[in-house]
């Protein structure tokens, strides 16, 4: 946004030179006073425009970046009128016309909703409108009428172009956040997202529990069965455990077939009645129909005294890895509960 402002900035005074070339006096200085004031305004819309994660400043800058030239517009045009023309003069007037066409195209460029699109195409059709009203006598109604048909059609396509590229700024965004194959979070999500509750955790003193999760014997599936079987039971073990946790607890693919359980404000001995509950309701099944078991480890900041969350996730690694040596299907818990 900040560059788009910045760059309308630059180039709004650059076609004053046109202007000088081919109008004549006292309309060339009232389009360079036009031009100079429109500049400035893009030039403060640039300077103020700060990235923010706040949808409303996201829309009172792009309000801003259509309120401009939308301005420029309804003052420019029918000046521009009040002068009689012909040759280059009469060309370049026209080409003041298709501000709103170029502004309403320029709708392309954003990720928007549909309803956005017609949020911020609105007002350049309604000052369209307005400037065909101030100039019924000299074109015909039917010219004015052709004319925002267009501008109509322009909007719809421009609007279609933001919308699919929203969806597609979506669907790369959610590519990065998950894991493919499981939907669940992929592993550097997870990690800020354990980042973000160990401080929150660590500021409110509230416990925050964290399970690492491996299936037992997975290779031999891989082996015996084929990798697109190993593919199907590592998606029913990630939909039994999701569909077993509370809405706020988070589930992340670690690995091949690791995964780690993040349960906020959970104490030791909550998270581990949550891990009896998602062992009791069990992980699928294999492919020769036997159960699909896993191993946990688990561990909780206030027990384990951990103060940074890699040392918490290292705890209750090695607490699963100690369930492997016990023999598998189990889980290790944090002191108070082994
Ligand atoms: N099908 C499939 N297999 C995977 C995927 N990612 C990793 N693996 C396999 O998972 C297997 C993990 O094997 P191991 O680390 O030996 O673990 P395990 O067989 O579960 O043995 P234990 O952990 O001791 O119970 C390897 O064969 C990997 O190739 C995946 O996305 N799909």
């Amino acid at each position: 946004m900040r560059m788009v402002a910045g760059l309308f900035a630059l180039l709004t005074p650059l076609w004053m030179i046109v202007d000088v070339l081919v109008f004549t006096w006292p309309l060339t200085i009232m389009l360079v006073v036009g031009r100079l004031i429109t500049s400035i305004a893009f030039g403060m819309l640039a300077r103020a425009y700060r990235k923010s994660t706040k949808m409303a400043d996201a829309y009172r800058a792009l309000a801003f970046m259509f309120a401009i030239p939308t301005l420029f517009f309804i003052y420019s045009h029918p000046l521009l009128s009040h002068f009689h023309m012909d040759g280059p003069a009469a060309a370049i007037s026209a080409g003041y016309a298709f501000l709103p066409f170029v502004m309403v195209a320029g709708l392309a460029v954003f990720p928007l909703t549909a309803a956005e699109g017609v949020l911020f195409a609105l007002p350049v059709l309604a000052a369209e409108a307005l400037v065909a009203l101030m100039q019924l006598n000299l074109l015909s109604w039917s010219s004015h009428l052709g004319a925002f048909w267009l501008l109509l059609l322009i909007a719809a396509v421009a609007s279609l172009a933001g919308m699919s590229q929203l969806s597609f700024m979506i669907s790369l965004v959610k590519q990065a956040s998950h894991d493919t194959l499981t939907g669940c979070f992929s592993r550097a999500s997870g990690e800020e997202m354990l980042d973000i509750q160990f401080h929150i955790s660590s500021r409110s003193g509230a416990p925050l529990a964290v399970v690492f999760v491996d299936l037992d014997d997975f290779k031999r599936i891989n082996d015996r069965f084929g990798h697109d079987s190993g593919d199907r039971v590592l998606q029913a073990a990630a939909d039994a455990l999701r569909s077993n946790l509370r809405a706020g607890d988070i589930l992340a693919r670690w690995g091949g077939e690791e995964f780690v359980i993040i349960l906020p404000g959970a104490s030791g001995a909550t998270a581990a009645t949550t891990v009896a509950r998602l062992r009791e309701r069990g992980l699928g099944t294999r492919p020769d129909g036997t159960r699909m078991t896993a191993s946990f480890g688990l561990a909780e900041r206030c027990a384990d005294r951990a103060d940074n969350w890699r040392k918490l996730l290292e705890i209750a690694d090695q607490r699963m890895y100690q369930a492997k040596v016990a023999g598998k299907d189990c889980c290790v818990g944090c002191a108070e509960q082994t």
